[in-house]
């Protein structure tokens, strides 16, 4: 049985009320260990340390000497590898090779990235005219923002939490972190890293506890927090923000999404039958940028649904440990009576159930986990909650469309706007249809491909703001205007 304990001023602590929560198994819902359970006291005692600490040794430090200590922690966790791997795979109960190759290696990539843009972005400046002729020199400097309260969800827990501490580290912020309740390791985890490599005490702290009227909001709410973080769902974006106006502090959102992805008949087919399958079941389908609304082209319709079909019915169910499992479950018994809830309504809403819909047939030791089948609808008209509502499961409605600007309409019809993923092997089309559809994030004969220099973030309902490479700073700093009259 673990203890996961907070991590605050460079110390891990119980909350001094001694309460606790349990972490369950998603696997086989077995009880795993317990949690502190973080309140208003952790949470003034977190943020007290992270000011102090913007005002220490991490304020003084030069920025060379802050971007070799990003540097250090990269490589930290990457010696830790494995211990990071095995606490991902614990929390979450996905595939090892999702977790090995793609979510704990980001972990490093997103505190080296940033590292080097900070030590390589040029400063601003303007000469500007002035009536004696002698001009006037302006100059920008970047100030850290100060303490960043970063709240973050379950779906890939490290990649997410590192996404925001990264870059706020490297501008030279310091943080407060509230990890989603379900997944609590991983940020534990890098704490003794953060101590390993002698990171200050103060500069990385980390909460447990829940989300409204718990840490989570506490640290929204908390005066001496300066801008707030966050990646998850739209409705708790509403209640950070309601929250961040007090005190008029900035906020960067990475919220829900209802992603289409479109496959036009001239695309190399198997490669869009495996994308697509990636995009809609990775995960489990627990992934923002996931696809759960598919438009297919007329003349391959009945063969892409099929193909998919088959596609889904070799996956492996398995704990990440089983050799040759390459599908997990969902995070938590609650998220699987959410999705269950959904497979039911399709079927009221008089879905035509292609395959999947329920709970797959585990060996007697993994019932209890939250496992269900990867599941496909047809026959759906765009007004059903399936096709609008984020679901967050393994599961995709397949409707047939005929014209380019069709489609458009479809995808377009939906509150979110966050990624999209198209399938053609004419790039005329591939050009057009990225400067149509309403999202921050178009791939083209890919997904979640991802050059992290890029702007990430959604339009519409999915988000506020950009993060990645030089966006980030955009947040996670503040510019001040230095006007020198010459
Ligand atoms: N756009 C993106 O990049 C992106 C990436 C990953 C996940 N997501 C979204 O995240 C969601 C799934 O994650 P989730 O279920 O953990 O999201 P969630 O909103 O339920 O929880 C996220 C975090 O917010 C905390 N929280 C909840 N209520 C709060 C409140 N009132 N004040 C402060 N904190 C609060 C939770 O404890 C957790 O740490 C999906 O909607 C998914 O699309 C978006
Ligand atoms: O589930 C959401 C995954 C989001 C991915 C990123 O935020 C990223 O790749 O930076």
């Amino acid at each position: 049985m673990s203890h996961t304990l907070h991590f605050i001023n460079g110390e891990f602590v119980p909350s001094a009320s001694g309460k606790t929560f349990e972490k369950r198994s998603p696997c086989d819902n077995r009880l795993m260990g317990t949690v502190a359970e973080g309140g208003q006291t952790e949470v003034d005692a977190a943020v007290a340390a992270a000011k102090a600490a913007l005002h220490g040794d991490w304020g003084k430090m030069p920025t060379d000497k802050r971007v070799a200590m990003l540097h250090a922690v990269a490589d930290g966790i990457t010696k830790r590898f494995d211990d990071f791997v095995a606490a991902e795979e614990a929390d979450t109960g996905q595939p090892h090779h999702v977790i090995a190759h793609a979510f704990v290696p980001r972990g490093a990539a997103n505190f080296k990235i940033f590292a080097d843009i900070i030590k390589n972005v040029p400063a601003e400046s303007f000469v500007m005219d002035t009536p004696d002729g002698a001009g006037a020199l302006n100059y920008a400097i970047r100030k850290p923002k100060g303490v960043i309260g970063v709240i973050s969800p379950w779906n890939a827990p490290f990649l997410l939490m590192t996404w925001k501490v990264g870059p706020a580290l490297a501008c030279g912020n310091t943080v407060v972190v509230k990890p989603s309740e379900e997944t609590p390791a991983t940020a534990t985890l890098l704490g003794e890293v953060m101590n390993a490599v002698g990171v200050p005490a103060g500069v990385y702290n980390v909460v447990h506890g829940f989300g409204p009227d718990a840490a989570g909001e506490q640290v929204t709410r908390h005066d001496d927090v300066d801008a707030i973080t966050f990646t998850g769902e739209t409705r708790t974006g509403t209640a950070i923000m309601k929250a961040a106006a007090d005190g008029i502090r900035d906020v960067s959102f990475e919220l829900g999404g209802k992603n289409a992805g479109i496959v036009f008949a001239d695309c190399d087919f198997d490669a869009a039958v495996e994308g697509i399958f990636r995009s809609a079941f990775m995960n489990t389908g627990q992934v923002c940028l996931g696809t759960e609304r598919v438009y297919v082209q007329r003349p391959i319709f009945e063969r892409f649904v099929a193909a998919l079909k088959a596609r889904c019915e070799v996956v492996k169910y398995g704990r990440p440990s089983d050799a040759g499992s390459n599908y997990g479950p969902l995070i938590s018994q609650e998220h699987k009576r959410k999705v269950l809830s959904y497979y039911a309504r399709a079927m009221q809403e008089g879905a035509t159930l292609i395959t999947g819909g329920g709970v797959p047939d585990m060996p007697a030791e993994l019932r209890e986990g939250a496992w269900v089948q990867p599941t496909i609808w047809t026959g759906l008209p765009e007004t059903a909650s399936v096709v609008r509502e984020e679901i967050f499961g393994p599961c995709c409605h397949i409707r047939p469309f005929d014209e380019e600007d069709e489609v458009v309409v479809l995808a377009n019809a939906n509150r979110y706007g966050l990624s999209t993923t198209i399938w053609t092997e004419n790039l005329k089309c591939a050009h057009r249809m990225a400067a149509a559809i309403d999202v921050g994030i178009t791939w083209v004969n890919s997904w979640f491909l991802r050059d992290l220099r890029t702007p990430f973030g959604g339009s519409k309902q999915s988000g506020i703001g950009r993060e990645g490479g030089v966006h980030s700073l955009e947040f996670y700093t503040e510019m001040r205007n230095v006007c020198i009259k010459l």
